[in-house]
Formats: structure tokens, sequence, C-alpha cells
């Protein structure tokens, strides 16, 4: 039987999670500072040369209903999703989302960095000051000498092991169909001049085939130093807080160890000190439940949850963001990844000895190859209608390198197929970066196993509805013309009325310049019913913590440091203050590597 380490009743610094920015701050601390005594408490399993984390093509495994590695954090029923519960996974494991993510390399636009200095007074938190920082983290494979991207950093970025006709067929075919968006090879490149233009192939976060993840770059390497303890199936429940003349402390955590790791270890609650100082780093979906756990938060959430407020932080919890994501099934004769989402032993058989011979084939690909950001025209704007219309002229008009979406056609439905029939599916992919609706997380109560009062606040500005209407039909235009299209997957659409000129009784694919298919008001209500019944998460949760001024429902300052809190710091996906229109493992990588900064100068390591 797995027994859980040895632990001192105390360090110099306490991790509480060891997900992707712990692993980033902590192997760099233990590295430049091997006096320094750190420990981790990491809710989950170890991930270290586990294949499921080594091997690209497991992604998905990590999503199954009894996974070990993930988290599913369910949130109330809403009308707004047709009464859905939205269930958002999220990294529960060494490495956190770097280690069960789906490997998609891209960064947000350099205004979604300079916004958090701009709108929300956070000093050293602009493009210019964290695309470095990202850059030097990342050895970007397909171009080393390439703009925009790093050539000498830990973490490695490729095409994979693998490329499905799919994606040729959509670098191909869209850009003959949106004749003023050309092709190009640079993702990163978001200059006003080149944002909307990209038809890229997408990159993956690996290595000779092998997933790159932050853990097996930045923290395990460290692990021969006895003064880094990483300890896991290690929960933690809440803080230690001292109250003094001068205002209250962070000292400590008090943890128990975790019945998904540990399920016959004794529950009794442990306490260690943190000397210098404690890092919250559990994530968007675990640091706010810490911090409310602990007494810091909102009055009314507390009393909710019968837990005594200690410190008054209304901006705990209070602004979850999520990125809505459509993905929407059509059907095609080419090859895709769907074999193994249904667990085909065959395919998955042949998938391992390909891996084991060359490190190529399905073990090293995800089935995500290429995908466009894209910015509406303004006659595309008329299109989508006045519901977005003030949403616009807010938040994107000024800001010309602000896509709406990041547009995909994925080979394969990366989604549970039981129950459906045995076919090719490729899904269309849209994925809304700037959502303008928001929700909440909240414990409901001071047992660290409670689910959580929870809403994804998906869809509750109509703004975003008709963003994603837009997006299907855009979707829908390219997908359609590509070779291998074989029709749509109907009862996973919009159903249009009887004798729609929207009906979806395609069975090939139109020509090039067929013309595009016409909505009616009723369609478009169809779509919008749709949009409510099956929008999802991307996987993308942020900002329960965010790093702006207490007054605006701030959580930290720009060095991460708690209000009314010593001691106490945050540094996870939980701070940004606005959202990004990427895949967040590079954001989570800038903010890592300035957190690192931030208290590798507060303690003396570097100048
Ligand atoms: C399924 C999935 C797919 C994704 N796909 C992509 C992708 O393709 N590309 C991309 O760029 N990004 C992707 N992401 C997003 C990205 O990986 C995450 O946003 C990022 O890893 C978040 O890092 P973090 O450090 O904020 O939190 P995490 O890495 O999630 O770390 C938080 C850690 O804290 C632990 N924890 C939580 N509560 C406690 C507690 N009470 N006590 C102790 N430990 C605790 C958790 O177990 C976890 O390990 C994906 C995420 C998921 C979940």
């Amino acid at each position: 039987a797995i027994t859980p380490p040895t632990l001192d009743s105390e360090y110099d610094i306490i991790f509480a999670g060891g997900g992707t920015t712990a692993s980033i701050i902590a192997g760099q601390l233990s590295s430049n500072a091997p006096d320094l005594k750190i420990l981790i408490l990491e809710a989950g399993p170890t991930t270290r040369e586990r294949i499921e984390h080594i091997q690209p093509g497991r992604y998905f495994t990590h999503m199954e209903p009894f996974s070990n590695t993930e988290q599913f954090t369910a949130s109330k029923p809403s009308d707004y999703v047709a009464g859905r519960s939205v269930v958002i996974p999220s990294g529960r494991c060494v490495g956190g989302g770097s280690s069960v993510n789906f490997m998609l390399y891209n960064r947000p636009s350099a205004s979604d960095f300079d916004d958090w200095v701009t709108e929300f007074g956070n000093s050293g938190w602009s493009s210019e000051d964290l695309i470095p920082l990202l850059e030097m983290s990342e050895t970007y494979e397909v171009n080393p000498q390439g703009n925009n991207h790093g050539s000498s950093g830990p973490l490695h970025v490729s095409f994979g092991g693998k490329s499905f006709e799919l994606a040729q067929e959509f670098l191909d075919i869209g850009p003959q169909v949106e004749k003023n968006r050309p092709l190009s090879d640079e993702g990163n490149d978001f200059t006003e001049a080149s944002l909307n233009v990209d038809w890229v192939r997408w990159t993956s976060l690996r290595r000779c085939g092998s997933i790159s993840a932050s853990k097996h770059h930045y923290l395990y390497p460290q692990e021969n130093n006895s003064n880094l303890v990483i300890s896991t199936g290690s929960r933690v429940v809440r803080l230690v807080l001292s109250e003094e003349n001068e205002g209250i402390t962070a000292t400590g955590v008090e943890f128990i160890y975790d019945k998904h790791v540990f399920p016959d270890y004794p529950t009794t609650t442990q306490s260690i000190t943190a000397k210098k100082m404690v890092i919250l780093s559990a994530g968007a979906m675990g640091t706010p439940l810490i911090l409310e756990r602990s007494g810091i938060g909102a009055q009314e959430v507390l009393h909710q949850a019968n837990i005594h407020q200690v410190v008054d932080l209304p901006g705990v919890g209070s602004s979850y963001q999520g990125i809505e994501l459509l993905l929407t099934p059509y059907t095609t004769d080419t090859e895709t990844f769907d074999p193994l989402f249904r667990n085909n032993a065959t395919i998955w058989a042949e998938a391992l000895r390909q891996w084991d011979i060359d490190r190529t084939g399905f073990m090293a690909a995800n089935g995500v190859d290429a995908a466009i950001k894209i910015r509406p025209t303004e006659a595309e704007l008329q299109e989508i209608g006045i519901e977005f219309t003030e949403r616009w002229n807010d938040f994107y008009a000024n800001k010309p390198d602000k896509p709406l979406f990041w547009l995909s056609a994925l080979a394969g439905l990366p989604a549970d197929q039981s129950g459906l029939p045995i076919l090719n599916f490729m899904s269309g992919g849209c994925f809304l970066g700037y959502p303008e609706s928001m929700g909440s997380l909240h414990v409901s109560s001071d047992d660290p196993y409670a689910p959580p009062n929870f809403d994804t606040g998906f869809l509750s500005k109509q703004s975003d509805v008709a963003a994603l209407r837009w997006g299907y039909k855009k979707g829908r235009e390219i997908l359609r013309r590509m070779p291998g299209f074989r029709g749509a997957f109907v009862p996973a659409h919009p159903q249009f009325p009887e004798g729609s000129s929207a009906a979806l009784n395609e069975t090939g694919p139109v020509s090039l310049d067929a013309p595009n298919v016409v909505y009616s008001p009723e369609d478009d209500e169809a779509i919008d019913i749709y949009i409510r019944k099956f929008v999802g998460t991307s996987w993308h949760s942020l900002g329960t913590a965010p790093m702006k001024a207490l007054k605006e429902g701030g959580v930290v300052d720009d060095q991460l440091n708690v209000y009314g809190v010593k001691a106490l710091k945050i540094a996870d996906l939980s701070i940004p203050p606005s959202n990004l229109n990427a895949n967040m493992y590079s954001t989570t990588i800038a903010i890592a590597q300035k957190a690192y900064l931030i208290i590798a100068k507060e303690l003396r390591i570097i100048v």
C-alpha cells in the first residue's frame, strides 16, 4: 500500500496545490535557493514517469468519469443552459492542468495582458513584461529561429507525431472560402496588421512525441533536493491565521490525506507551519475555496456556509470566468481520433505499438491540428446583429488585436460516445474567448469535500448567444466545403423548422462557390435553443481571486499579496482580472514565471 511521506512540522514556504503554476515556481526556487525548505501539498496523486502523463494521445482518458487525476465540479442547473448543470473538469494531480490537458499551444493577444495594466492598474504585468517570460520558457521546435517564440526553454513545442487529413483540408479550404483572411504559418503574431488572417497549424506542447509539461521539466528534476518535499494525496483544508496587533498573518496550513489517493488512511487534520509564506496555488477551482474555508471572503457567503469571517474580502469567488465552447459534430470519411475515444482495442494496440517504435501515430497526437482566430469585419458585425453591438463597442472596437473566436475542425468528437452510432466525426469547434457572462464559485460548508455553490454564468448575457450563433454559421460554411465532409450529425445540431432553407440535408461537400446557407428568424431561434442545450466548457477556468483594486472586488495586489493577510500570496489562474482569448496553459506559464520573480526578489534569492 502507498503511504504518505513523513512531514516536518515547519517549512519556509508551503504551496497549497501542486499544479502547473506551483511546479514552475517551486522548481525554480528549489534550484536557485537549495536551502529553502519547501513543501508542496497536492490533493491528487503523483505523475512522475506515469505513462498516462507522458503519451499525448491519452489526454482524453483523464476525463473519464472515475478518473483519479481530474476533479469535476458541477454547476447548479441554470435556465440559461436549458436547465442543465455544466460540469467543469480541472487537473487533480502533480502538474495539475498541465498533466491532463489537450496540449493545444497558442498565446493570448498582447492587449489581453496589457488590459491588466491599463484597466486594472497592475504594474509589471503588460505584454512586454510577460511575453518574454513565456518565450524564455519554451523551445519552439517548429521554427526555433522564428519571432514570437522561444528557442531554448525547457517546455518543447512541436506539431506532434501525427496530423490528420482534416487539418490540411481546413487549411486548404478555409482561405478559399474566406478570401480576405489569407494563410499564415504564425499563430502568435497578433499585430493589428496580421490579426484575423491566420489559418494556423496548431501546435502542441510535446517533445519527441511526449507531453512537455511543467512538472517534468521544472519540478521533478529538483526532487533529489531534500529540502523540496512533494506531498501527494494531501488536501489543504484551510489556512492557519494568526491575529496579532499588526493584523492577520498566514502562519501555516491544515490538511488531511485525500480520500481518493489514500482511501484507507485516517482523515485526522494535520497542521504545518510556514515560516516565510504560504502560496495558494490550487487553481481557479481550488484557491477561492481554501480562502473561504479559512474565513476569508464575503460575509454573506461565509455566514451561509457557517464559517466565521476573519477577513472581509467580497471578491473571493465572485467573478468566475470560463470560456464557452460550442462543439458541433459533422461526419467525415477521413481518419479521426474516434476509435480511441470509443476504446477500440485493435486501434489502441496499433497506436501503442507505433509509439513504441518511433513516437508517432495516434499516441503522439490529439486530433486538433489547425485553427483560425477570427475577428468579424464590419459586414459580419451586421450579420451578428444588434444583440452584440454594445458588447462590441465596449470591449472589442478599440482593441484591434482581439479576435472573437478561435474556430477549428477537430478530427473526432472528444466526448462520451456510448450510445452514439459508430461514425467518424469532424467537430466544428467555436471557442468564445471573451464571454460577457460571468459566474461565481463559493463554498457551501467548511467540509473540504462538499460540492461548492457554483454558477458558471454561461450564456447569462444574450451577447454571448448572438456571438456563438454567428460562430455556428461561420463554422458550418467552412466545414461543408471540406472534401471529407459527409453531412451533419443531426441529433447534435439545431432542430430547424420543417421546410427551412437551413435544413441539414447535405451528405457530401458543396462546391466552393455554393451560396451560403440562408437562415430565417425562426432558424436563428432554433440555433439559440441549440446553443443553450449544447454549450459546454473549453476546460479553462479563471478569475476567481482577481488581481485588481480591493474596492473593485480584487483579492490580490500586483505583488500577488492577498489583501488583509500578511505572508499569503496567490499564484495560479485564479488571478487574471479579465479573460484571454487563448488556451490557458501559456497564460499560466507567464503568471508562474512572473510570480517566481516576485517571490524570489522578496526572498532576496535574486536582485
Ligand atoms: C481537461 C483540460 C484540458 C485543457 N486543455 C488545454 C489545452 O489544450 N491547452 C492549454 O493551453 N490549456 C489547456 N487547459 C488549461 C490549462 O491546463 C490550465 O488552465 C492550467 O494548467 C491551470 O494551471 P493552475 O496552476 O492555475 O492550476 P492547476 O494546474 O489546475 O493546479 C491546481 C492544483 O491544485 C490542486 N488542489 C486544488 N485544491 C487543492 C487543495 N484543497 N489542497 C491541495 N491541492 C489542491 C489540484 O489538485 C491541482 O493539481 C486544459 C485544462 C483542462 C482541465
